[in-house]
């Protein structure tokens, strides 16, 4: 999947690919005609040819440099905008899975995780398709045009590599078994170090209080001491390391130098091909120390690209279309529902049935399992078994404007995001256009007309980070009047009046009860006076409903709602 990826990421770009690696082919070709002439140059001044001769090859030489540079330019030039253009497909690939994934899989992942993604991956992948790759690319074509050039002079002349090949590979190796857990250590004992002072500068008056600064500079100093040996080993690695490599790319030149004079003796070349031959040698060592030097960018690249493309492999959510025949609209029929967090049960058998319209209050102890259950019926989260039906429709992999018309979740986190107050309303929408009316008529609503008539430009004022901002109450409020644009047919109020002040969210809701007529709501309260308000009530108690009936039917029946309401009245 991984190289499918980026193979057809290569080729939707391969004309660009191609012009970079074939001007970086004839900027590394223009390369060779200095060493290649200044060759001949040697040759024609021994043999005493004419000075216009050897005038015409050094002229050669000038234009071969600015050939060099002039091509180098142009392929840097492209090849950081080819960069430039994979990384922002990834980036924007990237984001795109993000914003499909289902909220349940985002919990489950954590968002740190999604965190690291975004910033160190796209950090290391940023580097490796800015840096890396370009150098990489140049190298590795200069690599082999001038090794092509060593042969074609004398193929011996490539056994000179031979020894340093063996040096280089067998130090790598050695290298690139130590150094993962070296630099690992190194890592772990930093962190260490720096919790540790952290915690000294933070608690320092604890300490203080205690009397045990002594054994906090002890722990520091100890702390100090691991991360001074973690460090004195990956240095000692590196000091083993860059010298083998430097004198593996000084061996070559002198390994080469002593093969073409041999071939000279021999008489297969002449003084001024030694001297080429030794030039293009010396050239070859820097791109072939950059090619080793990005091995490890490169590594580190293609794990953090693994990364950011196993958020698009997880499965897409959004395939399925609602079936053909469905229930009837607003119904919810809950059986043997059972959900659980990574392996924790947390609902254990749920069964409910809601008609058409009707208002449910759930209430219950914190931790019960309530928001849960909300999710559940709003198809965030998929039934570990049993099933949840809303309208005759079960939510799980449907696509998500589909699963809006069935069921909205509201909860108390409402987002208001930077843009002008009808395009925060506007998201409830999957058109583009939008009627003005309509947004006035959800905000009044939810009585919210009258503040955003007060804003400086009504709904063109813009809000969110940066602009003006709202007050918590008033995000609820714009959260609400998307919810009567979006116009779903079962709705999910999770605390979603909780930060109202009790006069302000009992207004709100009554008057949103009167838009919601004919929708069926499930409203999770810790205000008792929504359980009042509401047709039935369901307790739940330790992931399962205790109680099932209206609030007058549960006061007489003297269970735990009974208890919960007189508690909530401070009765005795
Ligand atoms: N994303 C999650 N990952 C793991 N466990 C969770 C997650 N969300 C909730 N839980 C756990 O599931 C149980 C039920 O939580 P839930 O939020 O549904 O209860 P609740 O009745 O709504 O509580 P509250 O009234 O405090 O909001 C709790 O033990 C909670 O710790």
């Amino acid at each position: 999947m991984v190289w499918n990826r980026l193979s057809g990421l290569l080729r939707s770009h391969g004309g660009v690919l191609a012009a970079v690696v074939g001007l970086y082919g004839l900027a590394a070709l223009a390369a060779l005609a200095p060493p290649w002439m200044l060759g001949r140059i040697i040759d024609a001044v021994r043999a005493s040819a004419a000075p216009e001769r050897i005038d015409t090859m050094a002229v050669i030489v000038v234009g071969a440099l600015v050939c060099h540079a002039v091509l180098t330019l142009v392929s840097v030039a492209l090849s950081i905008r080819f960069g430039e253009a994979v990384l922002a497909e990834l980036r924007e690939g990237f984001v795109r899975a993000v914003l499909r994934l289902p909220l349940g899989t985002v919990e489950r992942a954590g968002s740190g995780d999604l965190m690291a993604r975004t910033g160190r991956d796209v950090g290391h992948l940023s580097h490796t398709v800015r840096h890396s790759i370009p150098v990489m690319v140049v190298s590795g074509v200069t690599v082999v045009v001038i090794f092509g050039a060593l042969t074609v002079l004398h193929p011996v002349l490539l056994l000179a590599w031979l020894p340093s090949a063996v040096i280089v590979w067998l130090s790598t190796r050695w290298y690139a078994r130590r150094a993962p857990g070296g630099y690992l250590r190194e890592l772990d004992t930093y962190s260490e170090l720096t919790q540790g002072v952290t915690d000294t500068v933070e608690g320092a008056h604890t300490l203080e209080a205690l009397g045990r600064q002594d054994r906090q500079r002890r722990r520091t100093d100890e702390r100090i001491g691991r991360a001074y040996l973690a460090e004195r080993y990956t240095l000692w690695l590196r000091t083993v390391w860059y010298p083998t490599l430097e004198f593996s790319y000084l061996l070559p030149t002198a390994v080469t130098f002593l093969a073409a004079a041999y071939l000279h003796a021999q008489g297969e070349l002449t003084v001024g091909q030694i001297a080429t031959a030794v030039f293009l040698t010396v050239q070859v060592v820097r791109p072939v120390d950059l090619l080793i030097d990005q091995v490890d960018s490169l590594m580190m690249g293609f794990t953090s690209l693994r990364r950011l493309i196993g958020v698009e492999m997880v499965e897409d959510p959004a395939g399925r279309t609602p079936s053909d025949a469905p229930g009837t609209p607003g119904t919810v029929e809950i059986s043997g529902l059972r959900f659980g967090y990574t392996g924790t049960e947390v609902l254990h058998g749920v069964d409910l049935s809601l008609a058409p319209g009707e208002r449910l209050a759930v209430v219950g102890p914190s931790g019960a399992g309530k928001s849960t259950l909300g999710k559940l019926i709003a198809g965030i989260h998929t039934p570990t078994s049993g099933a949840v039906r809303v309208g005759g429709e079960d939510l799980t992999g449907l696509a998500p404007q589909d699963r809006r018309e069935k069921a909205i979740l509201l909860s108390q986190e409402s987002h208001v995001f930077r843009g002008t107050v009808a395009e925060n309303l506007a998201l409830a929408l999957d058109r583009d256009e939008v009627d003005r009316d309509a947004l006035w008529r959800a905000l009044a609503a939810v009585d919210a007309d009258d503040w955003v008539r007060s804003l400086p430009d009504g709904l063109d004022t813009r809000v969110g980070s940066g602009h003006l901002a709202l007050d918590p109450a008033h995000v609820q409020q714009l959260a609400l009047a998307r919810v009567v644009l979006a116009d779903p047919e079962v709705l999910v109020l999770d605390e979603a009046t909780s930060l109202m002040d009790p006069g302000s969210a009992r207004h709100l809701e009554r008057s949103l009860a009167g838009v919601l007529a004919g929708r069926t709501v499930v409203a999770i309260a810790h205000r008792l006076h929504t359980a009042h308000d509401a047709d039935r009530v369901a307790v739940v108690e330790d992931g399962r409903i205790s109680e099932l009936g209206s609030h007058d039917e549960l006061l007489a029946a003297g269970g735990s709602y009974s208890a919960l309401w007189h508690a909530w009245h401070g009765d005795s």
